[in-house]
């Protein structure tokens, strides 16, 4: 399946950055296909553009010229500077092929105001320009983020004592974080087809900051985004050898187009492969016999791993209204029986008819994977909560206006 990506604001043209670097690495190493058709990088803050390695510098843009540093948090600004800029930010697209893209994604952090304020008119446009469906990858703010912590006042700066935050630090620091999530989240209903979560509160651990630890959420968010869309077929044939084809339609129809909200489980395990794979020997790994009760193991593994671990945004699978199983290897580990009992599996967790399976062989590949992903997964606890927190100051806002 082959997806336009498209980054906006700074998380988003980093997680971008990352799904682009994972496609190239997969493509090189030849062991999974290339999904990523062209990316793109849109950001008002011209440092943060600058400083991505994977996407291209003809497909980054910097827009709004007059703002100086990104948006800082401020959303009504952000929704602004979206509707004056997103024919122009359209207009970048033009540069890859996006009438042959199987589905756009369109990756942002919410929380902030630049990719916050601009993705729900980037969408909109896409919705008009394109006929293939529009998915959100969007990030939940951390909790640690609304406040400065006593740590990050005590900071010592370099060069002697001075407790002024920098500028990067300031940023770290977002009050209205989740105020203005929830208000992108809001802007998006009946916009985007499907808004798959990543929350980033429960990626980060307590004792980091998710500022120090961005680039490893965003590689293992990249790795979850490619075993998923990587392991769709393309239009142009279909995954070699893949006994049960999932295709973009089918995506199309666990992801939906009313808005769910969708999360993602994975889980991967190293197989013994005979020692062949970069170098071309990878199609001994496809032959070789591999034993039977090792490889049932192997998958049923990799689809508790996917089920039960941790998913990009926590739920319980019986919250789910459709389901999606890929189970993906070198083809003599994909033990059919023990996918389809993950289906089985999948169908009485989820208590959903609505499950689709598909295998995708990766006779190069050294480990097998499962993908679950569970769509419509309504309101969540952690999105609940996000409403809960700034439902109060809603409210306030709803009585000033009022009186
Ligand atoms: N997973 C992940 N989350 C991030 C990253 N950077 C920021 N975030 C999250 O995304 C939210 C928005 O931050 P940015 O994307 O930097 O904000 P922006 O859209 O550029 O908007 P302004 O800075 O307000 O102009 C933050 O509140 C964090 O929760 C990142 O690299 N990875």
């Amino acid at each position: 399946m082959q997806l336009e990506v498209i980054g906006v604001g700074g998380a988003g043209g980093r997680i971008a950055d990352a799904i682009a670097a994972a496609d190239a690495r997969g493509a090189e190493d030849g062991a999974t296909p290339s999904f990523v058709g062209t990316a793109y990088a849109f950001d008002t803050d011209g440092e943060a553009v600058t400083a991505l390695e994977s996407i291209p510098v003809a497909r980054r843009h910097r827009y709004g010229e007059t703002i100086e540093n990104g948006l800082e948090g401020n959303l009504q600004e952000g929704f602004a500077t979206g509707e004056e800029y997103a024919d122009e930010l359209s207009r970048q697209l033009d540069a890859g092929q996006p009438s042959i893209a199987d589905a756009f994604l369109v990756c942002v952090g919410l929380g902030g105001a630049t990719g916050g304020g601009t993705v729900p008119a980037l969408v909109s446009n896409f919705q008009r320009l394109y006929d293939a469906p529009v998915y959100v990858l969007a990030t939940l703010p951390a909790r640690s983020e609304l406040e400065e912590s006593a740590d990050d006042r005590l900071e010592p700066r370099a060069g002697g004592g001075n407790a002024t935050p920098d500028r990067e630090d300031v940023r770290q620091v977002r009050p209205f974080a989740e105020e203005n999530a929830v208000r992108t989240l809001d802007r998006l209903d009946g916009l985007a087809d499907a808004v798959l979560c990543f929350d980033n509160d429960a990626w980060v651990r307590d004792s980091e900051r998710l500022h120090d630890v961005r680039d490893r959420l965003n590689a293992d968010l990249a790795t979850r985004v490619q075993a998923f869309f990587a392991a769709v077929a393309d239009d142009a044939g279909g995954t070699p050898q893949a006994e049960s084809v999932v295709d973009a339609s089918d995506v199309r129809r666990i992801l939906g187009s009313e808005t769910a909200v969708a999360t993602i489980g994975y889980g991967s395990q190293q197989v013994e492969t005979g020692g062949g794979s970069r170098f071309g020997l990878g199609i001994f790994a496809s032959r070789e016999h591999v034993d039977t009760g090792e490889a049932v193991r192997a998958v049923e593994t990799v689809i508790g791993k996917a089920l039960r671990g941790r998913l990009t945004l926590d739920c319980e699978p019986q919250a789910a209204e459709r389901a999606l199983l890929l189970v993906g290897g070198p083809p003599a580990w994909l033990n059919r029986q023990a996918i389809a009992d993950g289906r089985s599996r999948l169908e009485s967790e989820t208590g959903s008819a609505a499950i689709l399976t598909g295998d995708a062989p990766r006779p190069e590949g050294e480990s097998v994977f499962a993908v679950v992903v569970l769509a419509g997964v309504g309101s969540t606890p952690r999105l609940e909560a996000l409403r809960e927190g700034t439902r109060p100051l809603e409210n306030r806002r709803g009585r000033e206006r009022d009186s």
